[in-house]
């Protein structure tokens, strides 16, 4: 329904300029930092101020939200003095849209002079250290769908945006990472703060417990159905990454454990744990610029 087949983007430069222009026109923002919010995570946004909202529907060539606990609105505005854009809801591969629409608005922040892009997420714990309520600062991924050629690069290479060949190595930000550490200690939360390899699926099936062995075996400290593709587009185009992946439920590895894991629970545990996040995401954002200054965190 949502896609062109293939597994060619199916946006042109045309596009991407056309919703950037549309953008810049009707908002007087310049962000320099985006946010994408996970499922249930919306809330990060709402300590934004001048804030102007666009619905996904209204933005030209965007496409809409369609998954509980994902808004559907871009929200522009000024967050601890930084000019900030949110997407308060992402798109996933199992809604039926190509990676190349999954990933369009990334590509739009890269357009707007955004520099530093902050992923959200929900996921399931495969780490048996990790607990429900966790926040995993992602250190790598692994982009499951990616070895079987679903890969949001694939096609001809736009060199406006990026090289042939990217280099994933360092995908997520050292220094935003250590970053984030240090604000953990400084907040208290180290004892919920952990570090790990997030694993992307296509979904919308949760994993079978055969599954989530088998990841546990390849080195994923937790698995979901997102993020993985904006974070590929973003080091594409020469954005920072960091990225934060609240652990929603453990996954089933066990057949005698009764458990099933359901998409209200992981939004459940999404806002029960939305302020913690919104706290370092926030307190993040406030001290983006000392990287830049090659400044020391504390
Ligand atoms: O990754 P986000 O968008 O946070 O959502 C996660 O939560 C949903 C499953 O409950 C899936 O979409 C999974 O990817
Ligand atoms: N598996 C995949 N995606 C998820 C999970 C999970 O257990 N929890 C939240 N998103």
């Amino acid at each position: 329904m949502h896609t062109k087949g293939g597994t060619e983007c199916c946006c042109s430069f045309e596009d991407y300029n056309q919703t950037t222009e549309w953008l810049l026109s009707r908002t007087r923002h310049r962000p320099k930092i985006a946010v994408v919010c996970g499922s249930g995570l919306g809330l990060l946004a709402d300590r934004v101020i001048n804030k102007q909202t666009f619905p996904y529907a209204d933005i030209p060539h965007f496409p809409v939200s369609t998954v509980p606990g994902h808004e559907g609105c871009l929200v522009f505005g000024v967050l601890k003095g930084k000019c900030c854009v949110f997407m308060q809801g992402r798109f996933h591969l199992y809604e039926g849209y190509s990676l190349c629409k999954v990933t369009f608005p990334v590509r739009i922040f890269k357009l707007l002079g955004v520099e530093t892009l902050i992923v959200t997420n929900a996921s399931g714990g495969l780490c048996p250290d990790f607990k429900v309520g966790d926040i995993m600062l992602i250190k790598d991924h692994i982009n499951l769908p990616g070895f079987a050629g679903q890969h949001p690069l694939c096609g001809p290479n736009d060199e406006r945006f990026g090289i042939r060949f990217p280099c994933m190595s360092d995908a997520y930000s050292k220094e935003l990472r250590k970053l984030a550490l240090d604000i953990s200690h400084e907040l208290d939360y180290t004892n919920f703060v952990r570090e790990g390899v997030y694993c992307m699926v296509s979904g919308p099936n949760f994993e079978t417990i055969a599954e989530a062995r088998m990841l546990q075996i390849l080195g994923c400290d937790s698995v979901g159905m997102s993020t993985v593709p904006e974070v590929t587009v973003a080091k594409h185009c020469g954005l920072r990454v960091f990225g934060l992946s609240l652990i929603t439920n453990k996954v089933s590895l066990d057949y005698s454990r009764e458990e099933r894991v359901n998409h209200e629970e992981v939004l459940e545990i999404s806002k029960m744990r939305a302020e913690h996040l919104q706290m370092m995401v926030n307190t993040l954002i406030a001290r983006t610029h000392l990287l830049d200054e090659g400044l020391n965190t504390n």
